[in-house]
């Protein structure tokens, strides 16, 4: 499992951990993992120009030990000191001695043109708001000149909590963070601006509390849930899916809901709704029912909403039975929000930007700013578990207020027509098959982000490209877990 941890809880730990090593034994830790990440991007040391951003605070102190280290090796290492009534003193003297040299931003302009690196220590943790002017300026030549850049614990002019960004923010290539990641590196908006994140381990793991702010689930995770059948199973024993979704206008999505479906796990896959042939077509395996959900016989799990058109008494019906229930898509909009909060079996909601900003009533790009915030929001409303699907999915279990999960398998190839139905019925099959709704939500989502990835390969693909590449996932998760 991936953890990140909120500044507070951060700061926390820091404190705890200072108290019991020397002074600057930890700044020493991240100095030298930041200088060995950035040795290992230049390739070379010696000869190469490295350019520091330094701020005002201790993420610039960073930035200077770590510069210090690179001129020992042979490069040519210049500070451009934002602050420099503030500059962290014994960063500095120590790239002083070292052989570095100091410019204003004003005369910077050189300098960066020529660097083959940039190290961006303008702020970290500390960071409040997006950049100041003249670090944005800078920013904006580094970006337009084109050397690489790294950033120092998380780029500057991110929110470390939340992953939103106000105003301006550096763009890295490598983000070399501290102790443990921080929910911004996890979350878009930030996390675009991090590139590849790099943790360095400077002893902070003992002193942080057992529950994180977010969690990432890794290969090893997702392979302890995968339900997998054993010699007594039979295909009730491995549970029945539901599916009520399609209509005379949307049969495709059921056909989609159903595909995913019968590769998540559940042993069977009840189909009710209008698109029954439509479904049977290409899934002979399907259990098609022309009742509605009430008759259709016993289900673990039901998944509701993907094309249903304005059919709320489907929805209703669907919500009023005493299993877990997945509402996606127009089940969202359709599912009556006092029937949703009385449930006593889990509900799991999967919507996107536009959906999770219609039940906020808010607008599309404000959840996206602030995801983490929104499925927390609608979780709590909700009293449901929220999958917010996008370029970072998230999951927030049921009140809001637990760890969320981040998914971290995604690729942009999903955003394709379709492949949200795919996953209502992926992730609706682990809930029958006994999963919890955080975790068939987020094992479904990492399994449906993998299986984009497979199908994709750098390529366009359609949403049924993504449902057969499913069993590819499925064994990469569980064999991949073997070898390891
Ligand atoms: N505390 C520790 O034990 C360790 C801290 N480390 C580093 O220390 C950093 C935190 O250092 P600090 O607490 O000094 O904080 P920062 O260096 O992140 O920033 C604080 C300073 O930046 C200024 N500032 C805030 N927002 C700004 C903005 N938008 N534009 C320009 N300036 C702004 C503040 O006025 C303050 O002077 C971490 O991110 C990490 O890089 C590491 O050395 C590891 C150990
Ligand atoms: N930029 C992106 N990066 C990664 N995944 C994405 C991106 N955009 C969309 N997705 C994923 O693609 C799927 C799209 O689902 P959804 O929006 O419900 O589409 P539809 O309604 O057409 O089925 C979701 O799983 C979502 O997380
Ligand atoms: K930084």
């Amino acid at each position: 499992m991936r953890t990140a941890y909120c500044v507070e809880t951060v700061r926390r730990a820091e404190r705890e951990l200072m108290a019991r090593v020397p002074e600057g034994a930890l700044m020493q830790r991240a100095a030298a993992g930041l200088a060995a990440a950035c040795a290992d991007l230049l390739g070379r040391v010696y000869g190469r120009r490295v350019v520091l951003l330094v701020g005002s605070g201790d993420n610039g102190g960073d930035a200077l030990y770590a510069g210090a280290r690179l001129s020992r090796r042979g490069a040519g290492v210049t500070a451009v000191l934002l602050a420099p009534d503030h500059t962290h003193a014994g960063g500095l003297t120590a790239l002083l001695r070292a052989g570095g040299r100091t410019v204003a931003p004003a005369g910077a302009e050189g300098a960066v043109r020529r660097a083959d690196l940039v190290l961006d220590g303008i702020v970290g943790i500390g960071g409040r708001g997006g950049l100041r002017p003249e670090a944005a300026a800078l920013a904006a030549l580094v970006a337009e000149a084109g050397p690489a850049v790294v950033a120092v614990d998380l780029p500057s002019g991110v929110d470390a909590d939340t992953g939103e960004v106000h105003g301006s923010a550096i763009r890295a290539d490598l983000t070399v963070t501290f102790g443990t990641h921080k929910p911004g590196l996890l979350v878009d908006p930030a996390r675009e601006h991090a590139g590849s994140v790099r943790l360095v381990d400077i002893g902070l793991g003992a002193e942080l509390p057992a529950e994180p702010e977010l969690e990432a689930l890794q290969h090893a995770d997702v392979a302890a849930l995968l339900p997998t059948p054993g010699g007594e199973s039979d295909k009730y024993r491995r549970g029945v899916v539901g599916v009520a979704a399609g209509s005379a206008r949307y049969p495709g999505a059921a056909v989609l809901a159903v595909a995913g479906a019968l590769r998540g796990g559940a042993g069977a896959v009840r189909y009710v709704g209008p698109a029954g042939d439509t479904v049977l077509a290409r899934f002979p395996e399907t259990l098609v029912s022309d009742r509605g959900p009430k008759q259709a016989g016993r289900v673990q799990a039901w998944v509701v909403g993907p094309g249903a058109g304005e059919d709320a008494g489907t929805v209703a019906e669907v919500l009023a039975a005493d299993v877990p229930v997945l509402v996606d898509a127009d089940g969202l909009r359709l599912a009556d929000a006092g029937a949703v909060r009385g449930r006593t079996a889990p509900t799991l909601m999967t919507p996107h930007a536009g959906e999770a900003a219609a039940l906020l009533g808010v607008t599309r790009e404000e959840v996206e700013r602030a995801r983490l915030a929104a499925a927390r929001e609608l979780a709590a409303r909700y009293r449901a578990t929220v999958l917010l699907k996008g370029s970072t999915t998230l999951v927030a279990d049921a009140g809001g207020a637990g760890v969320v999960r981040v998914n971290a398998t995604g690729t942009a190839w999903l955003a394709t027509a379709g492949s949200g139905d795919v996953l209502s019925g992926l992730a609706g099959s682990l809930l029958a098959a006994g999963l919890n709704a955080l975790d068939a939500g987020s094992a479904g989502a990492y399994l449906h982000g993998l299986a984009g990835r497979f199908a994709a390969h750098g390529a366009p693909v359609g949403a049924h490209d993504v449902a057969a590449a499913i069993p590819e996932a499925w064994r990469d998760v569980r064999d991949r877990d073997l070898r390891d």
